[in-house]
């Protein structure tokens, strides 16, 4: 794995922000023809590109709830064991959200009534990624704070090359979720935002994705909500010579084999000998595996080892990229940790590996990648909620206040604002 010495603002630096912002303009246009072909194509097309590159036998993009019971009976007793426990995790994490999510009134001077509810959406439409990899982990992460909000209708779409995975369908049948499609990347979130024939469009679409799912969902934002981008998974981790070089090389390998090629293992430490050898560590265990050929050429693109002069310059470049996931194994952990102001999630100490979270500790696993976790957050209960203001004035409330109102009506020339208040008065 190549290893850099870095200063805050060296190239180097520069091109690691600069991951994922512009995708080629080739899948640009070809996400597009896609989203377009769908909506004015209806299901005919979404059907056709399904079959084309989602692995759709037959012409039935929906999957029964008679079908998913069936594969649901083969996932083996300990996988659903470990399942049930994930969900009950996210369930009791997810729950804490709750928490800052109860809205608030108050009564002014005049006996006006003021404040803000929430009400969860209605119907919305999970996106679980399913190209290179099968991710039960990722119905869980999605539909539970969906579930938690208190969402009417979710809607799940994922494609599979070999039909439904036994684990998918497990934690669909578990979380009673009935309403499946089998089609994945721009030609599912066409699906979502526009509707098509026995598919009503949902509200918002959440869900991580390859770059064909991230840049159509950021397409079709305006038409429905989106969550975030959820693109490729990356990690960051921060070393120094405490850190267990082996350790740091695996959770690095477990982000590069996501399989999508565009994934970021980053490391940034402050010394020489423990980047020699964590690079070591990275060779021989991407020399053992069987998916060497796919992790070199992830880490030939956003693989690399960042060597800084001190952690202050460390933080700085962190806080910059800004990863998906960023551990921490260094001495006073959670101290440096109190520096990090942009992550999705961060991990602290050693043995709080990477897929601890991807799969069980409870905090959701859909994370902002390319940078936004500047201004993105995880998936969570909020994600499925809208605030609502509530105004009730009282007749005490009116009379003192409608002069002004009408007064400021008139100085932007609405008249008939102004007399809606005065025939109040
Ligand atoms: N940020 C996050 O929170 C998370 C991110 N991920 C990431 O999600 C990604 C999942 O990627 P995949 O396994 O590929 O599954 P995916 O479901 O996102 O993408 C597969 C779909 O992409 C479309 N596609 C692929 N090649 C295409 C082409 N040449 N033209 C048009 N469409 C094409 C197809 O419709 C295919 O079914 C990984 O990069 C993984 O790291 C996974 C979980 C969480
Ligand atoms: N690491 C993935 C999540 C995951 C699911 N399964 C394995 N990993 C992410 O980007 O969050
Ligand atoms: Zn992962």
């Amino acid at each position: 794995m190549k290893i850099i010495k870095v200063k805050q603002n060296s190239q180097e630096v520069d091109r690691i922000c600069a991951r994922g912002v512009a995708p080629t303009e080739e899948i640009h246009q070809k996400v597009k023809k896609i989203l377009e072909d769908v909506r004015t194509g209806g299901m005919a097309k979404a059907v056709e590109y399904a079959q084309k590159f989602d692995g759709l036998q037959g012409k039935k993009l929906s999957v029964s709830e008679s079908q998913i019971a069936k594969l649901a009976d083969k996932v083996s007793p300990t996988l659903a064991k470990a399942l049930r426990q994930a969900i009950k995790n996210a369930v009791a994490f997810h729950q804490h959200e709750l928490n800052d999510l109860k809205g608030f009134s108050f009564q002014g001077k005049n006996g006006e009534v003021l404040g803000q509810r929430i009400r969860p959406m209605r119907r919305v439409g999970l996106y679980v990624p399913g190209g290179a990899a099968v991710y039960p982990s990722t119905v869980i992460m999605n539909a539970v704070p969906a579930l938690v909000a208190g969402v009417d209708e979710i809607v799940v779409t994922t494609p599979a090359k070999d039909g439904i995975h036994p684990s998918v369908a497990f934690v669909l049948r578990e979380l009673g979720i009935s309403e499946v499609y089998h089609i994945g990347g721009a030609q599912a979130i066409a699906l979502l935002a526009y509707g098509a024939k026995g598919v009503e469009p949902v509200d918002k679409i959440v869900g991580p994705g390859n770059v064909f799912a991230a840049i159509a969902k950021k397409e079709v934002f305006g038409v429905v909500d989106i969550d975030m981008i959820a693109g490729p998974s990356e990690i960051l981790v921060l070393a120094d010579s405490s850190a267990d070089p082996d350790f740091v090389a695996a959770d690095l390998l477990s982000q590069a084999e996501h399989g999508s090629g565009f994934e970021a293992a980053l490391c940034i430490t402050d010394n020489m000998d423990t980047a020699k050898m964590i690079s070591e560590c990275v060779d021989e265990q991407v020399e053992r595996s069987l998916k060497k050929e796919l992790l070199e050429k992830v880490l030939e693109n956003f693989g690399r080892i960042l060597v800084v002069k001190d952690w202050f310059d460390g933080v700085a470049i962190a806080n910059r990229i800004a990863p998906e996931h960023l551990e921490i194994m260094t001495r006073e952990a959670e101290e440096l940790s109190q520096s990090i102001v942009n992550a999705g999630a961060v991990f602290i100490g050693p043995w709080s590996s990477e897929p601890v979270g991807d799969y069980f500790a409870g905090p959701d696993h859909v994370l902002p990648t390319n940078g936004t976790a500047r201004f993105s957050s995880p998936l969570g209960v909020y994600d499925f909620v809208k605030r609502m203001s509530v105004i009730q004035y009282s007749q005490k409330a009116i009379l003192k206040n409608g002069k002004a109102i009408a007064e400021m009506a008139n100085t932007e020339g609405f008249f008939h604002h102004a007399q809606a208040v005065l025939k109040r008065l």
